[in-house]
């Protein structure tokens, strides 16, 4: 059984059509990236998933518990990041932290500890909130989605803003959460960063998921580009593009011996075989369509 489920989901807010059927299922550990262009619906989805927003059709399940009719039994299960933090600004972070731990009655010194040491905030707890770095903060934000020990995290572009050593150390941080059956729902415009500590990855655009991807079946995803010379020979299935005089054979891991042989058979000569991973940014501009490199 899925432990967060949201089914068939559509938010219109002032007559515009923002989320449109959209199904997302998250499992215990699991870390599940959603990736989108700008103004694809992210924020939205995490608003509705956090009941911060109601769906105008459709429902989000978590454990079993219908969001909108029984959202108090299990909110203090759901930890969350969305846009920018909001904490009270003339309280330091230690006392925001303590404040939302003690809010859920959640408050376990261990894990303030533990959670305070791996974002390193230590050094700035005492710093008024108001008087902190956008980084300051966003670990802040980030601490104060998981001090109370949430069995569910959301958090809306986490890595904004922090620094490459802190992005490190939140990844680590993800991973382990994730180990100990927690579950993860992030999104972020870092490709490699979803690709790295992510099991799943939805794609949005224009509100609705176009694409869920299997990330570790994504990684292992091998394909083969056969360099050959020109042939007018007819291959089904295997997509063949036309590079500075030559053919280029697009061909899965599956299918390379069948065509080696079959281009052998046919004495059509083969000058070069490339080794192609599929990489979660290929992926993404494929399914969005656009190439942000051109
Ligand atoms: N309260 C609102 N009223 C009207 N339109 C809204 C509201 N909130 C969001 N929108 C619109 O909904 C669309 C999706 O916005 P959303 O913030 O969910 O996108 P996003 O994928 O999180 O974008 P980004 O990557 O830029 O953070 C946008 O067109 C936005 O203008």
């Amino acid at each position: 059984m899925n432990s967060l489920e949201v089914k068939s989901v559509t938010k219109i807010i002032k007559n515009k059509k923002i989320l449109n059927n959209i199904s997302l299922e998250a499992n215990d550990g699991q870390v599940v990236g959603l990736i989108g262009p700008n103004g694809s619906g992210k924020s939205t989805l995490f608003k509705v998933i956090t009941n911060i927003y109601n769906p105008t059709i459709g429902k989000v399940f978590v454990d079993n518990i219908d969001l909108q009719k029984e959202y108090e039994k299990i909110s203090s299960e759901i930890g969350f990041l969305i846009e920018e933090p909001s904490l009270y600004e003339n309280l330091t972070g230690k006392e925001n932290l303590m404040l939302i731990s003690k809010l859920y009655n959640k408050f376990d010194s261990n894990i303030f500890e533990e959670v305070c040491n791996e974002l390193e905030i230590n050094k700035f707890l005492n710093v008024r909130f108001n008087k902190c770095s956008m980084g300051m903060k966003q670990k802040i934000g980030i601490a104060a989605a998981i001090i109370h020990n949430p069995k569910y995290i959301i958090l809306d572009e986490p890595t904004n803003s922090l620094d490459a050593e802190s992005i490190i150390k939140f990844k680590r941080l993800i991973k382990t959460l994730a180990t100990r059956g927690k579950t993860i729902i992030l999104s972020s415009h870092i490709l490699s960063d979803v690709e790295e500590i992510c099991d799943k990855i939805y794609i949005l655009q224009n509100g609705e998921i176009i694409d869920c991807i299997n990330n570790q079946e994504n990684k292992h995803c091998i394909q083969y580009l056969i360099y050959t010379e020109k042939f007018n020979l007819r291959i089904d299935q295997i997509p063949i593009i036309e590079k500075d005089g030559q053919k280029v054979l697009i061909v899965k891991e599956e299918q390379l011996n069948d065509i080696l042989n079959m281009l052998s058979r046919n004495n059509i000569r083969i000058f070069k075989i490339q080794e192609k991973r599929n990489t979660l940014q290929e992926k993404f501009i494929e399914r969005i369509g656009y190439n942000e490199c051109d």
